[in-house]
């Protein structure tokens, strides 16, 4: 919401107690409705959109497992291909991330 109309992978905030690999599962399924697995943890981005709030972005490639695709919080979703990745309108803190998808994609280390 804070970002609207900008494209931001899907995730969200990690709850005291939990770890990033429970945040994501557990945030992915609360937004699209499917489950997920984690399969490699990339590097974080840490951004700071004003001063008051900075932010550490921590990205994974994750596998999907099973569930129907269902938009409970976004606007819309798309499957891109990580050499489309940068023709769209990123927030901010997610450039970095993109960087690394690809260059992972060009030396044929993605696990998918
Ligand atoms: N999920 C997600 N958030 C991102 C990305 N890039 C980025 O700047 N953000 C920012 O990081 C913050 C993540 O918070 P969120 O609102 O998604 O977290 P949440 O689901 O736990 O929300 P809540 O606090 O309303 O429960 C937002 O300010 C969001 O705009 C991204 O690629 N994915």
């Amino acid at each position: 919401m804070s970002h609207a109309l900008k494209w931001e992978f899907p995730g969200g905030k990690i709850e005291s107690g939990e770890t990033k690999e429970e945040c994501i599962k557990r945030e992915i399924k609360e937004e699209l409705n499917i489950e997920i697995e984690p399969l490699l943890l990339l590097q974080s981005n840490f951004h700071s959109y004003h001063s008051d709030k900075e932010i550490e972005l921590i990205p994974f490639v994750c596998r999907y497992i099973k569930g129907k695709l269902i938009l409970r919080e976004h606007q819309q979703i798309i499957w891109v291909k990580p050499s489309k990745l940068a023709l769209l309108d990123w927030a901010e803190a997610d450039i970095p991330i993109i960087s690394q998808i690809k260059s992972l994609e060009a030396d044929n280390k993605l696990p998918l």
